[in-house]
């Protein structure tokens, strides 16, 4: 009656063992690059990294701007785990499996998990180029009882019925923005709700306007269930997207989203959203459980 998606306790905790025996500290923070976004890794000292086809049971990377690297290394101090590459809900993964790593991340001792991606701009104040710190999400597919959490619930990862109204941590919204005022990135840093879809076509026009006035400031195809297994599990969320491109609202437009503007938006930007992410963990205080 329920199918296997290989993402359960005993798996997660198998692909935690083995690369805990390969790295020589726990990371306290996971980090999950959204489309382009990978250099965030960059900036780790002492890499340790592993391909995703190396890591026994690791779902793959299917999509051009997603390495398939999980780096872990030291950011001023603080050890890290970083995705280079995400799974995503049309690459035909289960949605169990493509949010297994964040079951995995709670295993190894991630406390903190930031994620980013590249999301189409439905607010008409947002610009390309803008970063939004998610506030809140909208889950479309869950509409549709599309949720990692289905299934039999297991106690050692979190409870049946997990709350979502504090998905989003606000102190790290809060210290997001101060470190945005301290670099002079105000300008172009944002905050909204993010409203994830199926994907892989993008959105129509009547979509989009339905979007937005259902109250979603921007539009993409990950995140949302990632977030809800790392609060399921207990761990504190920071998220951003860059808006890669504006969502198309208008009939006369003769814009058309595609793949490649997202990616080139990504190396635009990457550069400043790397600084403020690195900046705001710098700055994260952490209970550090496993160092006892
Ligand atoms: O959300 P990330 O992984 O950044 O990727 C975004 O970019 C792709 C579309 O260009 C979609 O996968 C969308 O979700
Ligand atoms: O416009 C978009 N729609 C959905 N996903 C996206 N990812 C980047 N841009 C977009």
């Amino acid at each position: 009656m329920f199918p296997d998606s290989g993402s359960g306790y005993e798996e997660c905790k198998a692909i935690a063992s083995w690369l805990l025996e390969r790295v020589p500290k726990r990371p306290l923070v996971g980090i999950v690059c959204g489309s382009g976004l990978g250099g965030l890794a960059d900036g780790l000292k002492d890499q340790v990294t592993f391909s995703y086809s190396d890591i026994p049971n690791f779902p793959q990377s299917t999509v051009h701007g997603h390495a398939g690297k999980l780096v872990f290394g030291i950011l001023k101090g603080k050890p890290c785990v970083c995705m280079q590459g995400r799974f995503h809900l049309y690459e035909g993964y289960p949605v169990q499996k493509i949010t297994q790593p964040m079951r995995i991340f709670k295993l190894l001792g991630v406390e903190t998990v930031i994620l980013t991606n590249a999301a189409g701009g439905l607010n008409q104040d947002f610009k390309v180029g803008d970063v939004m710190i998610i506030k809140d999400h909208i889950n479309m597919p869950g509409f549709a009882g599309i949720n990692p959490l289905t299934g039999p619930n297991d106690d050692r990862f979190g409870v049946r019925f997990p709350c979502m109204s504090d998905a989003y941590d606000r102190e790290l919204q809060h210290m997001a923005h101060e470190v945005a005022s301290e670099l002079g990135y105000t300008d172009f840093v944002r905050e909204g709700v993010y409203c994830v879809l199926g994907g892989p076509s993008f959105e129509t026009i009547a979509e989009c306007r339905m979007l937005h006035r259902l109250g979603a400031d921007a539009v993409g195809m990950s995140t949302v269930h990632e977030v809800i297994v790392a609060r399921h599990c207990g761990m504190r969320v920071f998220a951003l997207s860059l808006i890669t491109n504006k969502a198309v609202m208008d009939y006369d437009s003769q814009e058309k989203a595609n793949h490649e503007e997202v990616l080139q938006t990504g190396k635009e930007r990457s550069k400043q959203l790397e600084k403020l992410v690195c900046t705001l963990i710098t700055r994260m205080e952490h209970d550090n459980n496993y160092a006892h």
